[in-house]
């Protein structure tokens, strides 16, 4: 665990929490509270409303749940065993997407794991129609998980009354919440509750949304703003890298192909067509990649994420679809426009997808921003995805020097001039990366020729084909998240999409490429390359006295500090 993260010696013990959360949390294996749960816990256990704005992978879902588990546990202790009030909703967790109702979900889950006879929780942003959800919610779940719309149906449906019930309300992420297009939910669902709740909202960033929903939420709250402690950024490495649309992909062969990334990692684009371009080049060279987007199936959707956090898969390919959204994102923006767009997603597509926004993908070596992100928010959150809990990780960035039908020059210069203010603020810089082209070259032949193979018409027969599948594997998939784990691994979602389009030869490198590369080091997770021309031109700052022991910052990334 990351020095930086953790309020040095103390342990969770020091917060007095229920001993049956402990337990779990000792299962878990948490020991030391980061600071963001350090500074969190005591205030919201002391019954302050509160702000708080931790970076990405900081730990804040724990920092919101364990206080309000706690309380719950500690109310019910003092009511007398046949008591009616034992039975009611008392927590309501709001988050933006369903990907992430379904992480908090289970997180809970893992906390009251000595202690679920006393406390429930449930659900609510899945698939099921509201009949099927009343049921549930009329049991009275100590803790409802929901984005805001389906929280806001089930209360005109009146499945859901929380106006005399209710005592914390929780927005997590709530820099995304307005962004979504959640703002009248949010306005309707405060009108459902007691004038008189505890309320928390937590965000890695700050922008005019959270302001206010600052208003519109909370009362005189402790504000936490803890992202600016520049030692925790150093686990961090950011590279960036300026180059043509092909060179993007011969890249990414060359970069996946040789394992100059090894371990798992994240590939974003800014679209569902990129998804697909780029899943059938690279498995022509039989790299196999999942790809993740909104038109998948939900069931589909959160297996993936599931067996990439088992190790099943080494790649996603995700688009980052809601970045759409926040194309004026500088602090104090209006989101109008970003409501609009979101809005407008087109049919198929949830509009309550997000895997870059909160997810805790776990392990992952390196974000690569295949696409540069369209805003300086959703930036933040897709390397965020990396470099958690104290782990180190690696983003790099492609940035593209022309202008193509899906991608634009000016557009990612000025993103990424907005980024490297961002950063700067926070201590943090993005530095170049240099390829030695020259030994790439010897990889463009092959790349060329495979991406001359991606045409339009395989594209949308490959996503055709993609949705068919998924959605078979999606009623498979129906008993695994109804009933609890079965053994699932028969069904892969890193299939070929164009399995005639393999070509063996492709699959392994010539021996006449190799003598160059055969040298690459691997270390910790991520290979460090210096024969290879995968150089960074400086190395970046280390800040920490410990930091200054690793000559090469690639060398320990992925690993835990100690
Ligand atoms: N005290 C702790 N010690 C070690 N690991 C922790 C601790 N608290 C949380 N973690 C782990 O850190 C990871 C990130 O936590 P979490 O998802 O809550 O971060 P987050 O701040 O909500 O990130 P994001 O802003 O991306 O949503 C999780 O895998 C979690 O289990």
């Amino acid at each position: 665990m990351d020095e930086a993260l953790l309020d040095k010696e103390a342990t969770f013990l020091a917060l007095d929490l229920d001993d049956r959360l402990l337990r779990a949390l000792g299962n878990m294996g948490l020991v030391h509270p980061t600071l963001v749960q350090s500074k969190a816990i005591p205030l919201a256990l002391a019954g302050k409303d509160v702000l708080a704005r931790a970076k990405t992978g900081s730990g804040k879902t724990a920092a919101y749940c364990l206080p309000v588990l706690h309380k719950i546990l500690a109310t019910k202790e003092q009511l007398p065993i046949d008591s009616e009030d034992r039975t009611k909703t008392r927590a309501l967790f709001l988050v933006p997407t369903r990907e992430l109702a379904e992480q908090v979900t289970k997180y809970v889950l893992d906390l009251i794991k000595y202690c679920d006879k006393e406390v429930s929780v449930v659900n609510i942003a899945t698939n099921s129609p509201l009949n099927m959800q009343a049921p549930l919610l009329a049991e009275l779940p100590d803790v409802v998980v929901s984005t805001p719309a389906k929280v806001m149906k089930h209360l005109v449906a009146r499945n859901l009354d929380l106006s005399q019930s209710l005592e914390m309300l929780v927005i997590d992420e709530a820099d995304l919440v307005l962004s979504f297009g959640y703002e009248d939910d949010i306005r309707g669902i405060i009108a459902h509750l007691p004038k008189i709740h505890q309320s928390m909202l937590l965000s890695a960033t700050l922008n005019k949304g959270v302001e206010s929903l600052k208003s519109l939420v909370l009362s005189s709250p402790a504000v936490l703003k803890l992202e600016d402690d520049r030692e925790e950024l150093n686990n961090l490495v950011q590279y960036v890298v300026r180059c043509t649309e092909e060179d993007k992909f011969l890249l990414a062969f060359v970069i996946l192909k040789l394992r100059l990334i090894a371990g798992k990692c994240i590939l974003f684009v800014n679209d569902i067509n990129r998804c697909y371009r780029l899943k059938l080049f690279l498995e022509q060279f039989s790299i196999r990649a999942c790809v993740l987007n909104s038109e998948l199936p939900l069931n589909s959707r959160y297996h993936i994420v599931e067996e990439f956090n088992r190790g099943v898969y080494d790649y996603i390919i995700a688009t980052d679809e809601s970045d759409k959204m926040g194309e004026n994102d500088q602090e104090g923006s209006d989101n109008e426009d970003a409501e609009k767009k979101n809005k407008k997603r087109k049919r198929g597509q949830d509009k309550e997808y997000g895997v870059s926004r909160g997810i805790d993908f776990k392990g992952v070596a390196a974000v690569v921003n295949f696409d540069f992100p369209q805003s300086a928010r959703a930036y933040t959150h897709r390397v965020g995805r990396t470099a958690r809990a104290g782990n180190r990780g690696m983003s790099l960035s492609f940035i593209t020097t022309e202008d193509t039908p899906t991608s634009s020059k000016q557009r990612d210069e000025q993103v990424f001039e907005r980024v490297v203010r961002e950063q700067q603020k926070r201590g943090s810089e993005i530095q170049p990366y240099k390829f030695d082209m020259k030994q790439v070259d010897g990889f463009r032949y092959r790349s060329t020729d495979a991406l001359r193979m991606v045409t339009r018409s395989s594209i949308r027969e490959a996503r055709v084909k993609e949705i068919k599948q998924e959605i078979l594997n999606s009623e498979k998939l129906k008993s695994h998240f109804e009933d609890k784990p079965r053994d699932l691994q028969f069904l892969r979602h890193d299939k070929e999409l164009r399995p005639g389009q393999v070509r063996p030869h492709m699959k392994h490198i010539p021996q006449y490429l190799l003598p160059k590369i055969a040298g690459i080091a691997q270390a910790d997770g991520i290979a460090t390359t210096p024969n290879v021309g995968f150089v960074p031109l400086n190395k970046p700052k280390r800040r920490s006295k410990r930091g200054k022991k690793g000559s090469d910052p690639l060398k320990n990334l992925g690993k835990k500090k100690r």
